[in-house]
């Protein structure tokens, strides 16, 4: 007999194409059917079969609190009663562009969207209305959402499914679009030395996430920073995955680099859809209705996204927050490494602040084509390994991983006893 979940997915195959919302959750690289959830509570996900699971996906970042959290479901039911949407500026917009700038430092001004793909999107093109220069570069593997120009051997769902460069991008879009290799400083210099004058922006992942976790590599941010200065060209840290996630000033206050836009996303939406670009004010001033740039959006602040994403972001100020999260992390990370060897398995494993990445290889890569040398097929088996043990990881060796505030010593044994006989088996 079928589960729930299998004929759920059944019938969203013939509505709905992969039956999935977004590529990455169908399953497709891995096998097998995605899993239809239907509760989440602290660490913890209930799928439509009624199977538990601690999950390190947290909807691919945001859930830092973990799921339902009540101080967060509280403040979604307080705005919802008040409005779902208005079209028009509200009190509490300002309050989270103050806090956002507040907190990074580098935002002078800053803009609230739906999306992390609408904030990188528009960046970009601030970036090109700004310069006045069309190229724009961005590093193998790392993804920034579904605009054309960016689908240019981009990770994640992309990626995972064997299509970093979409078809339907045409091709003078995609001309624009320059892509080096992630931690490659000497590719930087040597492009910045030929058509620096000619760059709009760089538009980086400062930790890599979208190809599995790939940590930057002394001196490569530095390097793209004094690039940038020098050619006067743009530098864009997109950090939707790493804001608020990696430490409280995001990654560019882990390692000490002031980008000139920022993007945001996640984690300040605390699940609802949020997204925002900010950053120096002259830039930000050439955004309609100031300056020329046009960019705009019917939802963009809206007050129920915008009153989970303050809550979020007042309980992640929290003292110490964030010193737990990354030691928790790495308590995972560092205990997934040693159950592998018990077992001797040829596995790595790294963490940043909240975010992980698991390989099937020697050691943890640094580059596109080191993440492509990995094991595909021990990580898959891996994942329905866990999956059957009830632990929900990404559906791809491509992803990074996410632990939330509510994985406590419980979760992470529990985790290691899945690994302890995944990795047996
Ligand atoms: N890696 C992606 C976002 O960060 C995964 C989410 C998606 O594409 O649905």
């Amino acid at each position: 007999m079928m589960s729930k979940n299998q004929q759920l997915f059944e019938r969203s195959q013939k509505l709905i194409p992969g039956g999935v919302n977004s590529p990455v959750r169908a399953f497709r690289s891995v096998g097998g059917t995605p899993v239809f959830f239907k509760r989440g509570l602290g660490a913890y996900v209930w799928d439509e079969d009624d199977n538990q699971y601690v999950d390190y996906v947290g909807s691919w970042g945001p859930m830092i609190l973990g799921h339902a959290h009540p101080e967060v479901i509280e403040a979604v039911r307080e705005a919802a009663g008040n409005s779902l949407s208005f079209g028009a500026p509200t009190a509490r917009e300002l309050e989270m562009a103050e806090l956002l700038i507040k907190l990074v430092p580098s935002m002078e001004q800053v803009r609230l969207v739906s999306s992390g793909t609408e904030a990188t999107m528009s960046a970009i093109r601030l970036a090109r209305g700004f310069t006045g220069r069309s190229k724009i570069v961005k590093f193998e593997g790392c993804y920034h959402g579904h605009a054309d120009a960016l689908l240019v051997k981009a990770g994640s769902g992309a990626l995972t499914f064997g299509q970093p460069s979409s078809a339907g991008v045409p091709p003078e879009v995609a001309a624009h679009t320059i892509t080096l290799s992630y931690n490659d400083i000497a590719g930087v210099e040597e492009l910045f030395a030929t058509i620096g004058s000619e760059i709009a922006c760089v538009i980086v992942e400062p930790v890599a996430g979208n190809m599995n976790l790939i940590a930057p590599a002394p001196g490569f941010l530095q390097a793209l920073r004094a690039q940038c200065s020098q050619r006067g060209a743009v530098l864009i840290f997109d950090e939707v995955m790493t804001g608020f996630r990696v430490a409280l000033g995001g990654a560019q206050g882990l390692y000490g680099i002031t980008p000139d836009l920022t993007t945001l996303g996640k984690v300040i939406g605390g699940g609802l859809p949020v997204g925002a670009f900010g950053g120096r004010r002259d830039i930000m001033q050439c955004l309609a209705p100031v300056g020329p740039v046009y960019q705009a959006g019917t939802l963009s602040g809206n007050p129920v996204a915008v009153a989970a994403g303050l809550t979020t972001l007042k309980l992640v100020q929290q003292a110490g927050f964030y010193d737990r999260l990354t030691a928790r992390t790495a308590q995972f990370v560092d205990g997934l490494k040693q159950v592998a060897k018990e077992k001797g398995v040829t596995f790595s494993a790294q963490s940043v602040g909240g975010m992980f990445g698991v390989y099937f290889s020697e050691q943890a890569p640094s580059s596109y084509a080191e993440v492509m040398q990995s094991d595909k097929d021990a990580f898959n088996r891996f994942f329905h390994a866990m999956l059957e043990n009830g632990v929900y990881l990404a559906p791809s060796a491509f992803e990074a991983g996410f632990v939330s505030a509510m994985h406590g010593d419980a979760e992470i044994e529990k985790t290691l006893d899945a690994a302890r006989r995944a990795f047996g088996a």
